[in-house]
């Protein structure tokens, strides 16, 4: 079962694999981008610190790379991320959605990510992640507070000319599930 799923997320990628793609991965202090980054890389959980220096990554699998840029979430670490949004491929912006009293805090952050001219036609994989968390609000709960009601679909969806594709999917990176969903959604919008 652990093996298959670690072969089917991986298999997930298969449209990122065609392309040295730039991926942020963004979201507030303690969300788990770095246990995510860790995952995808080795498979393996680690225990992380916090992160606050920027660290980029190549991933590959056989013979085909991509690059991700793992930016810390705590406020001062926040500032830096705008020096890292020239020429990116793809927003990864994890949320602890077993924290509410922090998500009028993420929207916050998310908004200015979604206002910015640099990343005007960047697509935006949200991850509601830690949903193995006892207690967990809901998607549409997470969706309501995020303002992100309105999204543009799970499937491959053909979108107009400048319409930013951006979608909202629950997971738990320490349980490997939910994530691999995103990642090939996400596939769909890179060329
Ligand atoms: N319960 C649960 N805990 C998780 C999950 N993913 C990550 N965590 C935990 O959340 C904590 C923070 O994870 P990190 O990956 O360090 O978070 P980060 O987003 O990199 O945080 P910064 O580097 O401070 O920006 C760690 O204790 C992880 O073990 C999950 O799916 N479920
Ligand atoms: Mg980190």
């Amino acid at each position: 079962m652990f093996l298959f799923d670690w072969i089917w997320n991986m298999l997930s990628f298969l449209g990122l694999y065609n392309k040295n793609a730039k991926i942020l991965f963004l979201g507030l202090d303690n969300a788990g981008k770095t246990t995510l980054l860790g995952v995808l890389k080795d498979g393996r959980l680690s225990q992380n610190r916090p992160t606050f220096h920027p660290t980029s990554e190549e991933l590959s699998m056989g013979n085909i790379k991509f690059r991700t840029y793992d930016l810390g979430g705590h406020e001062t670490a926040r500032r830096l991320w705008r020096d890292y949004y020239t020429s990116v491929d793809a927003i990864v912006y994890l949320v602890d959605s077993s924290a509410p009293e922090r998500f009028e805090e993420s929207k916050r952050e998310l908004d200015a990510l979604l206002s910015s001219d640099e990343l005007s036609n960047v697509p935006f994989l949200v991850l509601g992640n830690k949903i193995d968390v006892p207690g967990t609000p809901s998607e549409e709960k997470l969706r309501a507070s995020l303002g992100l009601t309105q999204t543009t679909g799970k499937g491959k969806v053909t979108l107009n000319p400048g319409v930013r594709p951006i979608e909202v999917f629950m997971c738990s990176v320490v349980r490997r599930y939910g994530y691999g969903d995103g990642f090939k959604w996400l596939s769909f919008y890179l060329s």
